[in-house]
């Protein structure tokens, strides 16, 4: 097994591919924002989840020379972490689903969030606040890569620009991001690199 602890800086992905789609080859490096685009239902949400290993799929991902299938699927997401548009909540309370609470009580001002939020119950948060605590809850300094399926689709255009200039700070701290969206201004705004993904193919757009 690798050494996961090292200054990781790119994550390649390989020839992933499942029995519908793909394989595909691309990078993300660290500092980077990839967005993907595409149609409704062609695959973009089952590519980021294929990369996080959270459903079958063949192929490998290397973050730096660390071979995903070397290192437990635990371990792989506490680096490489899937964050969908519509996330689960399994506890009755927001903070009991966040990995670092002093850096999410940090962060919720940022996103125009309440501190009482944290200790609200699942059930009374609107779908924006869900939202926005879902990418909070995934943060930590132990993740690398942040897989981001649509985070911004339930928020209003004030708390959009919040979210974009939170994920700008991530990069900066040196994050890489894969941004899925369907809102071309954001794709404007954020990336670093552009794919827009058909059924046939990954196309670099820029
Ligand atoms: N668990 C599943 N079992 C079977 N088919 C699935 C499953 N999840 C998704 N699909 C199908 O795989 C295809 C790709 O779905 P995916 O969610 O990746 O689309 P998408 O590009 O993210 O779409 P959208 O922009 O609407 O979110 C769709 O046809 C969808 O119906």
């Amino acid at each position: 097994m690798g050494n996961i602890e090292g200054k990781s800086s790119t994550l390649s992905i390989q020839g992933l591919c499942n029995f519908q789609q793909g394989p595909y080859f691309f990078e993300v490096r660290k500092g980077d924002c990839v967005v993907i685009t595409g149609e409704s239902g062609v695959g973009k949400s089952i590519l980021l989840r294929m990369i996080a290993d959270l459903i079958p799929n063949n192929g490998e991902v290397y973050l730096n020379t660390i071979a995903r299938s070397s290192i437990s699927p635990t371990m792989w997401r506490k680096k490489v972490t899937y964050i969908a548009s519509e996330s689960g909540w399994w506890a009755k309370h927001v903070k009991d689903h966040v990995r670092d609470l002093t850096l999410v009580q940090s962060l919720l001002n940022k996103l125009n969030l309440k501190d009482t939020l944290l200790d609200a119950e699942i059930q009374h948060l609107s779908t924006g606040e869900r939202q926005r605590m879902a990418l909070l809850r995934a943060l930590s300094s132990e993740v690398e890569f942040l897989l981001l399926d649509e985070v911004t689709s339930a928020l209003d255009p004030d708390s959009v620009l919040l979210v974009e200039q939170l994920i700008q700070e991530l990069q900066k701290q040196g994050k890489g991001i894969l941004l899925v969206s369907h809102n071309m201004e954001q794709v404007r705004r954020l990336a670093t690199r552009h794919y827009h993904l058909t059924k046939e193919t990954l196309k670099i757009v820029l």
